[in-house]
């Protein structure tokens, strides 16, 4: 079994079977009674709508995990899930999680593994399995570029031989561009708007790079108006929506020009020909790849399916064990 942990989302593959499970990385706990309600798209559609003694949690925030109890009771669900609540027969599970988590939240979520029943646990950087989930050829003596914008952070690595040869997160990616979007309409539209508005602004409206025809594309967005404090519809153009963005998007772009500016030649050179791959449900934002081709002048690829990319790789190492095996950034085994 592939797991793609994500701030986001959480993803299941199953060796032989594909991808089995895609849910939003989400937990409905009823404080009260501390028993979960609901886990992954149930839980989400509870975000900013619950009542008092029940919260919506994203246990993984920014990358990390802000809270271990909620990501080790959604990881079980998940596995259980997958498996029909039959038990698991010792199987093996690569796990790709944020390269920014910590020694000891490693060795949580391996742990959190083990108590759903798996025997061997594999963890693995998501850049990495994103880039083999990509279909780079990350095993060859090639440089290859990889940027990985998930929902808590942006992950940027250039590849060669199985391994990282260097690599920058940054803890800006699509959460902070769909924040960017509630700030910008409370601040000019005098709009409060939810999480969830905001990501659907960024995810219809939104761009990185203008287009010939940016200025008839609208949306009409709902929410509390700040001044009178009653609901309130408001039109809003797609260049005011890639404004409120620029500040993330230009931290994003830095992150990726301070990669290229410490790789070395051979591998840089390399980066050249074959260009640079975008994966993560970032890379879904409309023009993100101009934006980088234009700032950096290396051609920009977005993946097949960026949101699948990091758990597509975990599936190919698991089903290529053997020729992948470098590739793992922690293991664990229980007897
Ligand atoms: N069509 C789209 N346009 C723009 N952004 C999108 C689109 N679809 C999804 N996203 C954004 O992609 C992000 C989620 O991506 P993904 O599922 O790859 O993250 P994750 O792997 O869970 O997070 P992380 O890698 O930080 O742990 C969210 O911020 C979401 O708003």
């Amino acid at each position: 079994m592939g797991i793609d942990l994500g701030t986001a989302n959480t993803l299941v593959y199953v060796s032989g079977k594909g991808i089995v499970l895609q849910e939003p990385s989400v937990v409905a706990i009823d404080q009260d009674l501390k028993v979960p309600l609901a886990v992954g798209e149930d839980a989400k559609k509870m975000l900013g709508r619950t009542p008092g003694n029940v919260v919506a949690l994203r246990p993984l925030r920014d990358g990390v995990i802000a809270d271990f109890d909620t990501a080790e009771l959604m990881l079980k669900h998940f596995i259980r899930q997958v498996h029909e609540g039959r038990a698991l027969v010792s199987p093996r599970i690569v796990i790709g999680i944020p390269s920014g988590v910590t020694g000891v939240e490693r060795r949580a979520v391996m742990e959190a593994a083990s108590q759903a029943g798996a025997r061997d646990v594999y963890l693995i950087d998501e850049p990495v399995a994103a880039a083999i989930g990509a279909g780079l050829p990350v095993a060859e003596p090639t440089g290859n570029m990889i940027i990985d914008i998930g929902g808590g952070t942006t992950e940027v690595a250039v590849l060669s031989l199985q391994g990282t040869v260097l690599s920058e997160s940054v803890r800006v990616a699509g959460d902070e561009l769909s924040e960017s979007i509630t700030q910008y309409m409370k601040k000019v539209h005098n709009l409060v708007v939810g999480e969830r508005t905001a990501e659907e602004i960024k995810i219809q409206v939104g761009s990185a790079y203008p287009t010939h025809d940016d200025d008839e594309v609208t949306m009409e967005v709902r929410g509390l108006h700040l001044l009178s404090g009653l609901p309130r519809t408001v039109t809003i153009k797609a260049p005011e929506v890639r404004e409120s963005m620029s500040e993330p998007l230009a931290v994003i772009v830095d992150a990726v020009k301070r990669t290229l500016e410490r790789t070395p030649p051979e591998l840089a050179a390399d980066i050249i020909d074959r260009g640079i791959m975008l994966a993560g449900g970032g890379a879904l934002l409309k023009g993100l790849d101009t934006l980088i081709s234009h700032e950096t002048g290396i051609v920009t690829h977005v993946a097949a399916d960026p949101l699948s990319c990091v758990v597509l790789g975990t599936g190919r190492v698991l089903e290529n064990f053997k020729q992948l095996e470098r590739v793992f950034s922690g293991r664990s085994r229980t007897i």
